[in-house]
């Protein structure tokens, strides 16, 4: 017996060819095979069709109101998209996070998606080339190594959750007006453009960031005088990597990406320009336990204590590595190349040398950061002999050798450096 369905939904027989089309219009494809115990009815002309199993055929019954509905969803999923903000909003849901710092985090993506634009048109709008300065470390700052700073300053200081906020760019940690700030006074370490020396050839340059929570021993009195507040500031700042609330980078390159960890791993945002929102891309990454490629500053090599040239060297001989030594990659911007790493495995490092004994990558807003994101991945971030979130700073501007990526990678360079030592 074969069945059609009529405009006025009623049943009439038709030939046997129509059979498999009949199924296929009101059934899902799987279950295309109908028999006569198929029940159908319909209350109302404007009510749906309902069909019921009759008895234990193979095919699922399904209404086409359930239809309809999962064609809605369905639509609505391809609209949904998941950004930073939901993804905070649900952290902050969870418990995970609290409201302050949700509002960190979405002015530091503030500061990062201005800073996108600043470098996009940097040869536009003349940003690029020397400001005419130098800041603390000594080195000429750029145009955009300033304006990315202010940029930075005024969106976390305006966002009323941040009490003490220090920069690779400016000489002392900056207490943001602690007496008017009416919560969260979180401690932000930034360095506002890593990699500067890349702008003018429009190299990938990124941000780099850290977020503390006030430290208890060392609390803020906005009455102090200002030596006083000045000291209680870089005690708050000079904690370890261990503490670290949150950290995150911004890269600046073929596209945006913001990757960042509240502590439950490792997530990345790509910014849409379509919509401006950083869209979730990268989820919950792990770094690969071992990667081929090592990402070191070779020109320095002979500086090198020789611990780290023996390394090298190793990495090099295809004889260790069954004929297939490993890739050198090196951007020269810290966060372009530890963003390869973390996606590709390998490892990252600026070792101290003859000259610079502890290298030249600051703890507190370049070293910690990038390290508490590694072991959030399941990588290692290391001094060579020491673990770099348990390095507690001495000050602000301190700088410690950096090896950090693959936990089997790090852990080799260690067997190198551990041994001199
Ligand atoms: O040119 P070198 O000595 O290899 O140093 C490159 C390293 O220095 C940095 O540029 C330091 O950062 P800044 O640009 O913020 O000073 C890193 O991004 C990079 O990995």
């Amino acid at each position: 017996m074969a069945f059609s369905v009529s405009h006025q939904h009623k049943l009439v027989k038709t030939s046997a060819s129509t059979k498999s089309n009949v199924c296929s219009q009101i059934l899902r494809p799987s279950a295309c095979h109908v028999s006569k115990h198929l029940q159908v009815s319909c209350i109302s002309e404007n009510s749906p069709l309902t069909i019921t199993r009759r008895s234990s055929v193979s095919c699922k019954a399904v209404t086409v109101e359930k239809q309809s509905a999962q064609a809605q969803t369905k639509q609505q999923n391809e609209y949904e998209i998941f950004t930073l903000t939901t993804w905070l909003f649900k952290l902050e849901k969870q418990g995970t996070i609290n409201n302050e710092l949700a509002v960190v985090i979405s002015s530091i993506a503030l500061a990062c998606k201005q800073i996108a634009s600043l470098v996009n048109r940097a040869g536009i709008s003349n940003l690029t080339g020397v400001a005419g300065a130098q800041n603390v470390q000594g080195e000429d700052q750029k145009k955009l190594d300033v304006v990315s700073n202010e940029v930075f300053k005024n969106c976390l200081s305006t966002s009323g959750r941040t009490g003490i906020l220090a920069s690779e760019e400016e000489d002392f940690p900056v207490a943001v007006d602690i007496a008017d700030a009416y919560s969260g006074n979180y401690i932000v370490c930034f360095d506002p453009l890593d990699g500067s020396s890349n702008i003018d050839a429009g190299i990938s340059v990124g941000s780099i960031w850290g977020v503390y929570e006030p430290s208890e021993e060392c609390p803020m009195d906005a009455h102090d005088d200002a030596n006083k507040l000045m000291e209680q500031c870089v005690v708050n700042v000079c904690q370890p990597g261990k503490d670290l609330a949150a950290a995150g980078y911004c890269l600046y390159s073929s596209s945006t990406i913001m990757v960042l960890s509240v502590g439950t791993g490792v997530f990345g945002f790509t910014l849409d320009p379509m919509i401006g929102e950083f869209v979730l891309t990268h989820k919950d990454v792990k770094i690969p336990e071992v990667g081929k490629i090592y990402s070191f500053n070779e020109g320095n090599n002979d500086l090198w204590d020789e611990s780290v040239q023996e390394y090298i060297k190793s990495l090099k001989s295809p004889e260790k590595w069954d004929g297939k030594p490993y890739s050198s990659r090196y951007i020269g911007s810290l966060v372009g190349d530890f963003h390869r790493t973390l996606l590709y495995g390998g490892i990252y490092g600026y070792p101290g040398d003859k000259k610079n004994k502890n290298g030249k990558l600051r703890l507190l807003y370049e070293c910690a950061p990038m390290s508490y994101l590694a072991e959030q991945a399941g990588g290692l971030g290391s001094t060579g002999t020491t673990r770099v979130l348990d390095v507690v700073p001495e000050a602000v501007h301190q700088r410690v050798p950096l090896f950090v990526g693959s936990k089997k990678e790090v852990e080799y360079l260690e067997s190198f450096t551990k041994k001199s030592k």
